[in-house]
């Protein structure tokens, strides 16, 4: 099923949740909705699950307008953080539901369930009550659920927020693994960046009830479209320089004596931000000069605050054991490649 949402709008009262927010998911697609808490990606999954009604805007399921359809229209299947499982049926009849209350055969109903039990890996289990299960294997209760209606779109809303760091990582290899085999198209919102980079095809970076950039999760890093996404995925040196041209009168900007060039040759600009990640800067013996004002160990990575004329730098080196250990007040150079500078207009 192909998702596409067209200027949708909602408000509560003031405060506006979605701003105008246009959208295309293709066929089987994954696409992660990323943003800090209250940026509106719940309103946003809501919406499209039919459980939220919109201000204005148009929603087309495979070039269907269903914006007036209710949610079992929709047949929009949804996972959220908190499992909403029933606590007084066991497995089997929480993934059963869902069949029961279309009134499917008994055999049907079997057969299915058995499959989904196979398919989120919880055969045996089939009559353990829902309180006698870990948060990992209720999530997998909760996913078969949701798929077992055979649902057009699959939409997660924090599914793994309340497991610990190595589970969610397992997990959300397996919903992936399970989203592609099946094919269904699907929405999944997370403010964890770390789950947004592995478990999607392209990623929505919402701030503010608008999205700031839409992109594959290996261009996130590297090619991010203005300075909220640059700061919300990983650490950013963003830093501001004056617009000058060179001899030939062409546009240029330097960055601590560095050449950087500048693509918008066409547009009045006065000055542009720089993008240097941490890990790009290298302490060499020599070259740009520069003085130790803070450190902080995050084991694999000793991540040092450097003055740089005025500016403030962070700068990441490996912990190696070698390594010698700098304090504050320490003198050091630095150096990088202006290749790895990515030039932002905002
Ligand atoms: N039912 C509601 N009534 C009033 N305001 C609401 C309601 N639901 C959400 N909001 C407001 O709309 C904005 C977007 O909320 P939403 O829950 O969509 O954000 P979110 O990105 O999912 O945040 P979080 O990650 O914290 O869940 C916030 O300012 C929130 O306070």
């Amino acid at each position: 099923m192909e998702i596409v949402l067209k200027n949708i709008i909602k408000k509560y009262g003031d405060v506006a949740a979605v701003k105008n927010i246009s959208l295309e998911v293709k066929q089987g697609e994954l696409v992660a909705l990323l943003g800090p808490s209250g940026c509106g990606k719940t309103t946003l999954l809501r919406i499209i699950a039919g459980l939220v009604p919109l201000d204005s805007g148009k929603i087309f399921f495979d070039g269907k307008d269903v914006t007036t359809w209710s949610s079992q229209q929709r047949n929009a299947a949804m996972v959220f953080q908190n499992y909403a499982l029933f606590p007084y049926l066991n497995v089997e009849q929480n993934i059963a539901y869902g069949l029961k209350v279309r009134k499917r055969s008994k055999s049907e109903i079997e057969k299915r369930v058995r499959s989904l039990l196979e398919r989120v890996a919880l055969s045996g289990l089939e009559k353990r009550d829902i309180q006698e299960l870990s948060g990992g294997q209720k999530q997998r209760v909760a996913l078969a659920r949701a798929l077992v209606v055979e649902p057009n779109i699959l939409l997660f809303d924090e599914p793994l927020s309340n497991l610990d760091e190595k589970l969610r990582v397992s997990m959300r290899q397996e919903i992936r693994k399970i989203q592609k085999d099946i094919g269904i198209t699907s929405i999944y919102v997370t403010h964890d960046q770390k789950e947004a980079l592995a478990i999607a095809d392209r990623i929505v970076v919402m701030n503010k009830g608008e999205i700031q950039q839409i992109v594959k999760p290996d261009e996130l890093y590297y090619k991010p479209a203005n300075t909220f996404v640059a700061s919300f995925i990983g650490h950013a040196n963003l830093i501001e320089i004056p617009v000058l041209k060179d001899e030939n009168n062409e546009k240029i900007a330097k960055l601590f004596g560095k050449i950087v060039k500048i693509d918008k040759l066409d547009e009045e600009i006065k000055n542009i931000i720089a993008l240097l990640r941490p890990e790009e800067i290298k302490l060499t013996n020599e070259g740009i000069q520069a003085k130790v004002i803070g450190h902080e160990n995050l084991g694999s990575i000793y991540r040092y605050k450097v003055k740089v004329e005025t500016y403030e730098i962070i700068v990441d080196v490996l912990n190696r054991r070698r390594n010698r250990i700098l304090n504050i007040g320490d003198c050091v150079h630095l150096d990088f490649d202006e290749k790895s500078v990515h030039v932002l207009y905002n």
